[in-house]
């Protein structure tokens, strides 16, 4: 399993500059990239990734996407004077050319290919291109919006013809539409597109009817296009994850990439003068944090857009922290995606209703059906998501942006250690190689300084002392996570619940405020959740006696289907938002006697939740079926997700359990809202 992070920065690229004077291009400024990788520098993670050279992208490559005339255009310019290059920069729609600009240009693109080639052939895990001019809004024949070539582009159409890739995903989170992107592969069933961006009800650059929600892609492209309008701006970190969580993410499991791309505009970050967004720099974090787990984990970062240096900056750092495996920091901001959010969702899921099966399970329908979208232009309000944030990116607040990320960055708590994972002695841990991750083996805690522990204030849970042993290895652990010696674990126990029950009472003893426990598999012992310090999702076979779910107690009845993981949904679309909702600062998961899921359900759980509890996560594993151990350390280590297997959608009664509880919980655990029909 390939590890490490390439980093591809060459200063070449900072020699394309705008030379007369254009209100609209002259943000695109050189510093973008240089301050980007002085900040990278200043937290020491240059040294920490692999260096790759950039290199001129060949025509040959070029053509792979461009059209001849296209490139022989940009070619003339080098040898242009300033006037000659101000008249054919104005062929085009927001573009300008220097000199240096076509030989910058194809630095990207070999960039690009570079970071390709690196990953898929396994010197590195993941890695990130920074270069420029972007590549996003160009086309077959066209320069448009900075962008001279179609980077992203060039390198899916590279990767499927050198490694004869099948399923190529591009997430592009730039907050303008990629149109360039999106015309290059609508017809094209192997390349996934997804793009959120600035729309405004077609009011915003570059203000295309094709950039609505219904493209969905052309021909035997249909379903291979998604759009994500933001009708405000002031969009925040709630409606990015949301979006993630109920748009990109099923559709991306169901389509199971091998590799992933990534259009990386940070001018969907706050301060952003294009923007005009809310989200903050750690939100890129989780974004990058999800796709990991697809494609076994090779994802190419390459950046876009991105205007306001520091925004910038501290986004292209959190991206290359988790690209380096490190925990995540805490996402801010109220857990609660806006309604203009929760609309746009709505209507893509709708219009992609007929493509993938996992929302033919769904219940889906349009917010208006499409002959009422000129009412929703007409009552179009332009007032921000959110008022009362907007402020901060008022156009004159350059330096109070620069203020709020000063003291926002501050804030933020990097958790330490990076991601290392403690274990007893594991039967399996004899013999390393079973165990391809590094597991911290701790020693037992011994008898009497359990007794105490444990008689002091769990006498009630435990009887006589024959069960006190098998609570040392899970209190062992769960100390060392909680004194921050270790960021997560894995206790072996003979009682799931008994231990989980003790666990979770150590952890308030300690001082948790929320302790989030999934438990999968049959148990009895249920603490008290009353005083919302605790939130239990259990999931098991058949239904539990006279215990209906409650906001801090979820019951999830589900039998995995047996060809194949038909989870993803209930993970995905209940699990995630529910545990972002809470925003743990401990996750327990515990899988007890007769567990309901399949190990890749588990390992899909404990991948995708890293993100929370800076990564404090205990497992405690009643079952030792050396293979769950196996996959839980991996995934616990932050090794990339193991493959998942065939992907089958739910059966609707299982979809029908999701939805009620959906509804049940929706004001409660406000990121499980993905329509304004069920009168949020
Ligand atoms: C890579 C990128 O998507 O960030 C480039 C954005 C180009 C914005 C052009 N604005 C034109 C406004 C015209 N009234
Ligand atoms: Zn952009």
């Amino acid at each position: 399993m390939a590890s490490g992070t390439a980093l591809i920065y060459d200063e070449a690229m900072t020699r394309h500059k705008l030379l007369w004077n254009d209100p609209i291009c002259d943000i695109e400024v050189p510093e973008r990239l240089s301050a980007s990788y002085e900040q990278l520098q200043c937290y020491h993670l240059v040294e920490r990734c692999i260096p790759v050279p950039a290199r001129e992208g060949s025509e040959e490559e070029i053509l792979l996407v461009h059209s001849s005339e296209h490139l022989e255009a940009a070619k003339s310019t080098q040898a242009m004077n300033e006037e000659e290059l101000k008249r054919i920069s104005g062929n085009y729609d927001s573009f300008f050319f220097h000199p240096n600009t076509y030989h910058c240009a194809r630095l990207a693109v070999g960039a690009a290919l570079q970071l390709v080639d690196s990953v898929m052939s396994g010197k590195v895990c993941n890695g990130m291109a920074l270069v420029r001019p972007p590549g996003h809004h160009s086309q077959r024949n066209a320069a448009n919006g900075f962008c001279l070539f179609n980077n992203v582009a060039i390198a899916a159409e590279y990767a499927k013809l050198k490694y004869g890739l099948q399923r190529i995903l591009i997430v592009d989170w730039d907050v303008h539409h990629g149109q360039g992107t999106q015309y290059i592969f609508e017809e094209d069933p192997s390349v996934l597109y997804f793009s959120w961006h600035r729309y405004e009800h077609q009011e915003f650059w570059p203000s295309l009817k094709e950039s609505d929600y219904d493209a969905v892609g052309l021909g035997k492209g249909k379903g291979f296009n998604i759009n994500l309008p933001w009708n405000k701006v002031g969009m925040g970190n709630s409606d990015y994850l949301a979006a993630f969580f109920h748009v990109l993410l099923p559709m991306a499991f169901e389509f199971d990439p091998e590799l992933v791309l990534v259009s990386s505009g940070y001018d969907s970050g706050i301060g952003d003068p294009e923007g005009q967004m809310n989200a903050t720099p750690e939100v890129f974090a989780h974004l990058t944090h999800f796709l990991m787990q697809l494609a076994h984990g090779k994802l190419c970062v390459i950046l876009e857009g991105g205007y306001h240096l520091r925004s910038l900056s501290e986004s292209v750092c959190m991206t290359v922290r988790t690209l380096l495996r490190d925990p995540l920091p805490q996402v801010t901001g109220e857990m609660a995606p806006c309604l203009s959010a929760i609309e746009s969702i709505q209507n893509v899921r709708a219009a992609h209703k007929p493509y993938w099966k996992w929302l033919t399970y769904e219940d889906t329908s349009f917010l208006h059906n499409l002959s009422t979208k000129s009412d929703l232009v007409k009552t179009a309000d332009t007032n921000p998501c959110r008022d009362d944030e907007a402020k901060i990116t008022d156009s004159n607040g350059t330096d109070r942006i620069e203020r709020f990320l000063e003291l926002h960055m501050k804030n933020i708590v990097f958790p330490v250690p990076p991601i290392k994972t403690a274990t007893t002695e594991l039967k399996a841990s004899a013999d390393p190689n079973t165990f391809p991750v590094h597991l911290h083996v701790v020693k037992e805690m011994d008898k009497n300084e359990l007794e105490a522990l444990v008689s002091d204030f769990h006498a009630d849970l435990v009887e006589a002392n024959k069960t006190l042993l098998f609570l040392g290895s899970t209190l062992t652990i769960l100390d060392k996570i909680l004194k921050k010696e270790v960021c997560s674990g894995i206790a072996e126990s003979p009682a799931a619940s008994a231990s989980v029950a003790v666990a979770l009472r150590h952890s308030l003893h300690f001082g948790f405020q929320r302790v989030l426990c999934i438990f999968v598999g049959d148990t009895d012992i249920m603490p008290s959740t009353e005083d919302g310090k605790i939130l239990i999702i259990h999931v098991c076979k058949k239904e539990q006696t006279g215990k209906s779910s409650s906001k801090h107690y979820v019951v999830l009845n589900w039998k995995e289907d047996a060809d194949g993981n038909d989870f993803f949904s209930a993970v995905l679309g209940f699990i995630l938002p529910v545990a972002y909702s809470y925003q743990p600062n401990l996750i327990i998961i515990a899988v007890g006697a007769n567990r309901s899921l399949g190990i890749s359900g588990i390992s899909l759980i404990i991948g995708l939740l890293q993100g929370l509890a800076e990564s404090r996560i205990l497992a405690v594993i009643e079952d030792t079926d050396i293979n769950l151990m196996q996959s839980v350390a991996k995934a616990l280590a932050g090794a990339s997700m193991p493959h998942f297997g065939v992907h089958v959608p739910p059966t609707q009664e299982k979809v029908n359990q999701i939805k009620k509880l959906r509804n049940q919980l929706q004001q409660d655990w406000k990121m499980l809202q993905c329509s304004v029909n069920d009168g949020i």
